[in-house]
């Protein structure tokens, strides 16, 4: 700690292990640049010449996409805030916070799941006359109000509950399970918890009974007439805007059962028309950024998806530590606090924990000036967020909170903020250019992280050893693959926008950030590595078209380097961070999985695009699935259940390298030459042993269709047969 640190309100530490990690990147890629020497000094004369130059070409893009990578692991940086020191410089001056939670689909995103988010953050360990709770919604739905009318009047008793207990996590669905077989000893407590328990029980079965019958309660109806905003509503796409304030300190019924002041809470579902693009959530953080500005205006904003829960109840007074700092505080536009899920298992059956991105790689952004922002869990500077440029020596955090200025009379404040979510508001304005979320990408997140650095503006990577959210991972392989195609057709188009981080980023951002930026935005790319990887290696097996060095050659030592190091070391890191082996093999399986079936569909979409051929569409993940889908998932069994052309892909890889290697077995022992492309055939059969089960052996729903099984032997046996004719 250097002198300036012992009056900060945050410390920064470097990782210790870097000299190490960096000796071992350097070696990594002295043995890259060896086996481009071999693909320079031995292109073969005639007999497989294509298939050798397109592995060059692959082994090229794969090693400088490793480089891009790299930067991402150079320079790491963890953080850590002095939240008592907070409480003892600015307990009385603490900024407001507004928190903006996103909904958009009352089916695969159940209310009760919204409503526990809500009152998670409700009951932040925060002074309540400063904390705003807003909910877009972008269905309109009637049943999603209601269950936020019902969580207002369940928070009366939630709030002081948490309080009196020092409750943890503050999610109530979530500390119910934990306290599912635990009774506290505590008399009182218990005693409590059993009424509070009753009272959600209650309100659960009310919501879940409205959504069986598909309507509102008569009684709910008749007592509370903000239901009529609903009497103009054709569909979700087709409506005016709709905005209640449930709870207001102006509001003498908005008190817990204490007496106490609750948090402001409001509803907003902005005006939509068909002839209006409403640009997604980036369009409603928009809204709800203007609308909030009107109705609390605080200085500080927490952008949060309805599935991502609290876990801790101190999470903003941890990211104040660092706006709030005198120092270093200034520049800093948004603390990200990583994304963590608490359905993906100990095996991470579809990679989902995120781990490598979430406990590596944006701790390595960070020490390049900052995370990304990867659309949730992020705390920003609400000016950073409204297009302002931050320039050092003139901008000066101001905590300053100017609530005079908002009215009383809350019926007036509702329509004069409803007028700032309505269809036409930004036509000829810079919202979504400049101002606010960026439009125009699947990803609004990352390219609005991106243009708020442009500004100027810093971001920090916080993550606290007690997870601060947690949410929801896809439970599916067909919902992790379409995300992980949303996000790779997102990123690869950041690329060819006015906002990509290679043209546009050169002297605003640092050059290791730039190359990180890269490594996601260029995600999709590597599909044709991996394409060509597990199909052409495997089919060359057929014809005797050997591709690699012979292992007792000493040009096979760098092969054989770079597969060991690559992959011990990832399973090391695994293990490190908590995982299995069976995690670890797991995600090597999805790297296979997403880079020839998502990253593909996602690099021909935004070509496509490109030529103006195909449009965006953002398809939101699914946060439920069936009871025996479900049971499946727990025991560990790949999903598959539908056909899809993702699974067709699938399919076909893996039966083609399975015939591939029973045709080489049976013709073993084969010439010495093709030892690494036995291997690697191998490895591919070995993983994708799933899909065969899935294919032959399994009998439940969640087994491949049998149409998917034909057209795959068909593709993947001709694919074999031409191969060897035409080659
Ligand atoms: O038109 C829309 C579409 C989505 N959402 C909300 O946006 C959030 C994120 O959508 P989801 O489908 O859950 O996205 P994820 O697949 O989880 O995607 C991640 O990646 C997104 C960008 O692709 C980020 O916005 C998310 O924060 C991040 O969690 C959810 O709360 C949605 O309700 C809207 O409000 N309006
Ligand atoms: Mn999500």
């Amino acid at each position: 700690m250097d002198s300036s640190e012992k009056y900060s309100l945050f410390e920064t530490k470097r990782d210790r292990g870097r000299h190490f990690r960096r000796l071992f990147s350097i070696s990594v890629f002295v043995a890259i640049c060896f086996i481009w020497a071999y693909r320079l000094t031995h292109i073969p004369t005639n007999h497989g010449l294509w298939a050798f130059l397109g592995l060059f070409a692959a082994e090229l893009w794969s090693g400088l996409y490793w480089l891009l990578g790299q930067a991402l692991r150079w320079n790491r940086v963890f953080r850590k805030p002095f939240h008592n020191t907070l409480s003892q410089r600015y307990e009385n001056s603490l900024p407001g916070v507004d928190i903006l939670v996103f909904t958009a689909e009352p089916v695969i995103e159940p209310p009760m799941m919204v409503i526990n988010t809500i009152l998670s953050v409700m009951a932040y360990d925060y002074p309540v006359e400063k904390l705003s709770v807003y909910l877009s919604d972008d269905a309109g739905s009637e049943i999603t109000f209601y269950a936020l009318l019902e969580a207002s009047t369940f928070a009366k008793h939630w709030l002081p509950f948490c309080k009196r207990f020092k409750v943890e996590p503050r999610s109530p669905e979530a500390y119910f399970t934990i306290y599912v077989s635990s009774t506290p000893h505590d008399l009182n407590h218990a005693k409590d918890l059993a009424a509070i328990k009753k009272l959600y029980e209650d309100m659960k079965k009310r919501i879940e009974d409205a959504i069986k019958l598909g309507e509102i309660p008569s009684k709910a109806r008749s007592k509370h007439n903000e239901f009529s905003q609903w009497d103009s509503y054709s569909s979700r796409h087709d409506h005016g805007t709709i905005l209640k304030i449930l709870l207001h300190p102006n509001d003498s019924h908005s008190k817990d059962v204490d007496g106490f002041v609750l948090p402001t809470l409001v509803y907003m579902s902005r005006e939509k028309r068909p002839q209006y693009h409403h640009n997604y959530k980036a369009g409603a953080m928009n809204s709800l950024l203007r609308v909030s500005s009107m109705i609390s205006n605080a200085k500080i904003i927490l952008i949060l998806d309805c599935d991502m829960h609290s876990n801790h109840s101190r999470s903003v007074r941890d990211a104040l530590c660092f706006f709030m700092d005198e120092e270093k505080g200034q520049e800093i536009g948004f603390v990200q606090f990583p994304q963590n899920f608490d359905n993906v298992g100990k095996n991470d059956l579809y990679g989902n924990a995120l781990s490598v991105l979430m406990e590596v790689e944006l701790h390595g952004a960070d020490g390049y000036g900052g995370p990304l922002f990867i659309g949730t869990c992020c705390f920003h500077k609400r000016d950073a967020l409204s297009g302002k440029k931050f320039n050092n020596g003139l901008y000066k955090n101001d905590w300053n909170d100017e609530n005079e200025l908002i009215k009383a009379n809350l019926q007036e404040l509702e329509a004069e903020s409803k007028a700032l979510a309505s269809c036409n508001y930004e036509e000829n304005t810079l919202w979504g250019k400049e101002i606010g979320a960026i439009y125009g990408s699947l990803v609004e997140d990352v390219i609005t992280g991106l243009w708020i650095q442009f500004q100027g503006w810093k971001s920090v990577y916080y993550n606290p050893t007690r997870k601060a959210f947690l949410g929801i991972a896809p439970t599916t392989l067909l919902h992790t693959l379409v995300q992980q195609k949303r996000w790779a057709e997102g990123e690869f188009q950041i690329l060819f926008s006015k906002y990509s981080p290679t043209w546009y980023g050169h002297g605003k951002i640092k050059l290791g950030l730039i190359l990180g930026y890269c490594h996601y935005n260029y995600w999709a790319t590597t599909c044709c590595p991996m394409l060509y990887y597990s199909i052409i290696p495997s089919l060359s097996l057929l014809k005797g078209i050997s591709l690699f060095p012979k292992m007792s050659s000493p040009w096979s030592i760098p092969f054989t380097f770079v597969i060991l190091a690559e992959s011990t070391s990832s399973l090391v890191e695994g293990l490190i961070l908590g995982g299995t082996i069976q995690g670890w093999w797991n995600g090597l399986r999805m790297w296979l999985y997403i880079g020839t079936t998502s990253y593909p569909f996602a690099f021909i979409k935004v070509v496509l695009k490109f030529f103006g051929l195909s449009d965006f569409s953002y398809n939101i993940t699914t946060k439920i699935i069936q009871d025996d889908v479900s049971q499946r998932y727990e025991k560990q069994v790949m999903e598959f259940g539908t056909s899809s052309p993702f699974f067709t892909i699938l399919t076909t890889i893996a039966l083609l390298n399975l015939f591939c290697l029973l045709a080489t077995l049976k013709e073993l022992p084969l010439s010495e030459g093709m030892g690494f492309q036995v291997l690697l055939c191998g490895i591919l059969v070995f993983i994708n042993f799933p899909i065969y089960q899935g294919l032959f052996l399994r009998k439940d729903k969640g087994r491949l269709p049998s149409s998917c099984a034909i057209k795959s032997i068909a593709l993947a046996l001709s694919s074999c047969i031409l191969f060897k004719i035409l080659n």
